[in-house]
């Protein structure tokens, strides 16, 4: 299977900038998803690539054969590229049997009589569905026909499958037993695959590579651990995951640890990967990202290093965890910890390895400012040792 790649893709609607200069690759045989909200760019990405949208420029190639190259005027039907495609929407012919459905697109590539009857009965053994070959469509569950659809994308062996949010339309449930068998089939078949979804957790559980995209661009790319242990933007902190954020200055620094001063307290750092930022020094503002699940809630008289004292506005118990909102100075922080901890104040414990350090002020849209009921915050100093 070719790996895939894809230059400076750039797709404007009118005055709109769906893609701006977007580029990636997909390795070998790997699993890529494409995650973003709802209007990024994702699906845009995907039909280029599939040829169902033509780009104002770029390139893109799979292996030896160049499907776009906009400055030498190359473009190629869906049809010559020989991918697989499943869209949220199964799109199965319903008056044809599972059979039919997979028989058709071999057909059309002019497959013998013989070859076919061969890859269907093998596709449908590997997507689990041998017994179901004379039913209809209407004669299937959701889970079944999302298989269906599937194993006709793969029947006549594509060089790359395109999944637009494919797993969508079943239920909870059901989509969490769907990602494992899915990456399964993957793994089986070896297929390199381009998955899109807005759903963080099966981006994570599904994939090698994520990209995050906003507003038609790209914002990063990585493993899942990557994406969500070292996000490069608070933007991408934000989207994966819940993210607390904090607006701090450098207060000291050297090679392996900096100081930050968050309002009233300072925090100490441990640096990482952001050692190497020339826009982090001293006296510059930065913005801290701490996920909710690494905030440990502790009593409001708990001593320690890299405590924060903060005003309890609600525990809610969600099943495995309780969430707490918190007030701290004039924002709403969450934070999700399995102990029950009561007061109108409590203290809120950061784990110095996992907070991320970006320079700059933190965007508005990513504050969310306390309700005004809310218990205050102590105005006491706070200090916090964190590592980045
Ligand atoms: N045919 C079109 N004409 C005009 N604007 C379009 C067209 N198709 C997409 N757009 C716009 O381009 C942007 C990107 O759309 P796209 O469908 O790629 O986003 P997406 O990330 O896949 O969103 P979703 O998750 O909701 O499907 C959106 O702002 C959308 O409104």
């Amino acid at each position: 299977m070719p790996e895939l790649t894809v230059h400076e893709l750039t797709k404007n609607y009118g005055t709109h900038a769906a893609l701006q200069e977007v580029s990636f690759t997909v390795r070998d045989g790997s699993f890529f998803t494409l995650l973003g909200p709802s209007g990024c760019g994702k699906s845009t990405t995907l039909a280029s690539i599939a040829g169902l949208e033509r780009p104002d420029h770029g390139r893109i190639a799979a292996g030896s054969m160049t499907f776009l190259d906009s400055d030498q005027g190359v473009y190629l039907t869906p049809e010559e590229r020989n991918l697989g495609m499943v869209f949220q929407s199964y799109a199965l012919w319903p008056h044809m049997t599972v059979a039919g459905n997979l028989e058709l697109p071999l057909k059309l590539r002019r497959v013998s009589g013989s070859e076919r009857a061969r890859r269907i009965d093998r596709t449908l053994e590997q997507v689990g569905l041998g017994p179901f070959r004379d039913r209809y469509p209407h004669q299937l569950s959701g889970g079944q026909q999302q298989r269906v659809a599937l194993a006709r994308a793969l029947v006549y062996s594509p060089d790359v499958l395109l999944l637009d949010e494919p797993l969508s339309n079943l239920d909870a449930k059901l989509r969490e037993q769907a990602r494992g068998w899915l990456k399964q089939l993957q793994q089986d078949v070896g297929i390199t695959t381009i998955y899109v979804t807005h759903d963080q957790a099966e981006a994570l559980t599904l994939s090698d590579q994520i990209a995050v995209m906003r507003r038609g661009r790209m914002l990063q790319v990585g493993s899942p651990e990557e994406i969500y242990e070292r996000p490069t933007s608070p933007a991408v902190a934000d989207f994966v995951g819940r993210c607390n954020f904090l607006a701090g200055t450098i207060d000291q620094l050297d090679e392996r640890q900096a100081t930050i001063a968050l309002g009233a307290g300072t925090v100490r750092i441990a640096l990482g990967d952001q050692r190497s930022d020339p826009s982090l020094i001293r006296g510059s503002r930065v913005t801290l990202g701490i996920r909710a699940e690494r905030l440990r809630v502790v009593d409001h008289d708990h001593n320690g290093d890299n405590v924060l004292r903060a005003g309890l506005q609600q525990r809610l118990y969600s099943g495995s965890t309780y969430e707490y909102r918190l007030s701290y100075q004039d924002q709403t922080l969450v934070a999700e910890d399995t102990c029950v901890v009561d007061g109108p104040e409590v203290g809120l414990v950061i784990d110095p390895d996992t907070v991320s350090i970006f320079p700059g002020e933190p965007d508005r849209e990513l504050l969310h400012p306390s309700t005004p009921d809310a218990a205050s915050s102590s105005d006491q100093a706070d200090r916090v040792e964190v590592a980045v």
